[in-house]
């Protein structure tokens, strides 16, 4: 497996408790090879201190593990599934980040309520549906990729890149690990920011889709200018 493919989903991993994203073990990112079909992930309940590139785990898309010692993320089989239904995304970062888990824990989704969302993501940050008591029971961490996938059914996930699990926690993703935890820190702090805003006004409107247009398509469309 390509050390640098390692390298950077062990930088991305140890950004989670660097960006106050995660406690603990909590948290983990992985990152794909498609040309490979193999995928590099945090190895399970493994402080991040104590992290080395040897001990990521490799497996295949099937969850077959192909290098490393140590057992994989708990949350494997949900990052799998995530790649086969989503084949434009690169990395996947989960996390339990204090304000998107207050809105995943309320069961609401995040509307853009302004601009700082609208570079970020092209309309609300969607929150699944309960996960029923049948799914809990069955093979948990597939159920909770099923929820995220049907929650996507009509959203390009390369438009939303993230989601929230209700009563669970926000899971983000981008072209590769390391995009991924950008859009996880960025998805953390609007999650504060619309928090406070609907507390103070729960009332205020989302922003125009002009405007939402304006911001999200200069950074992200065909004819993106932002930045160098
Ligand atoms: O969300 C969860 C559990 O719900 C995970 O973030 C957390 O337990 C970390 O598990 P792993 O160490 O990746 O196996």
């Amino acid at each position: 497996m390509q050390r640098d493919l390692k390298k950077m989903v062990l930088e991305a991993n140890l950004e989670l408790p660097q960006r106050e994203l995660v406690t603990y073990t909590w948290g983990n990112v992985s990152g794909i090879d498609r040309e490979r079909g193999l995928v590099v992930i945090k190895p399970s309940g493994v402080s991040y201190e104590a992290m080395k590139v040897e001990d990521l785990v490799v497996v295949d898309l099937e969850g077959n593990q192909i290098e490393g010692e140590l057992k994989p993320s708990s949350d494997t089989s949900t990052h799998l599934m995530l790649y086969k239904a989503f084949s434009s995304i690169g990395g996947i970062v989960h996390t339990h980040s204090t304000w998107a888990t207050i809105w995943a824990q309320m069961g609401k989704s995040i509307p853009p309520l302004g601009t700082t969302h609208a570079d970020y993501f092209y309309g609300d940050i969607p929150c699944t549906r309960k996960m029923k008591k049948e799914e809990i029971e069955a093979h948990y961490e597939k159920e909770t990729a099923a929820l995220i996938i049907e929650t996507f059914r009509e959203i390009d996930p390369s438009y939303i890149p993230g989601v929230l699990v209700c009563n669970h926690g926000p899971f983000a993703w981008g072209k590769d690990a390391k995009e991924a935890v950008h859009n996880a820190v960025v998805l953390e702090k609007i999650a504060e920011m619309a928090y406070h805003t609907v507390s103070l006004n729960d009332k205020t409107p989302i922003i125009d889709d002009v405007l939402l247009d304006k911001h999200f398509l200069r950074k992200h469309g065909i004819n993106a200018y932002y930045g160098q």
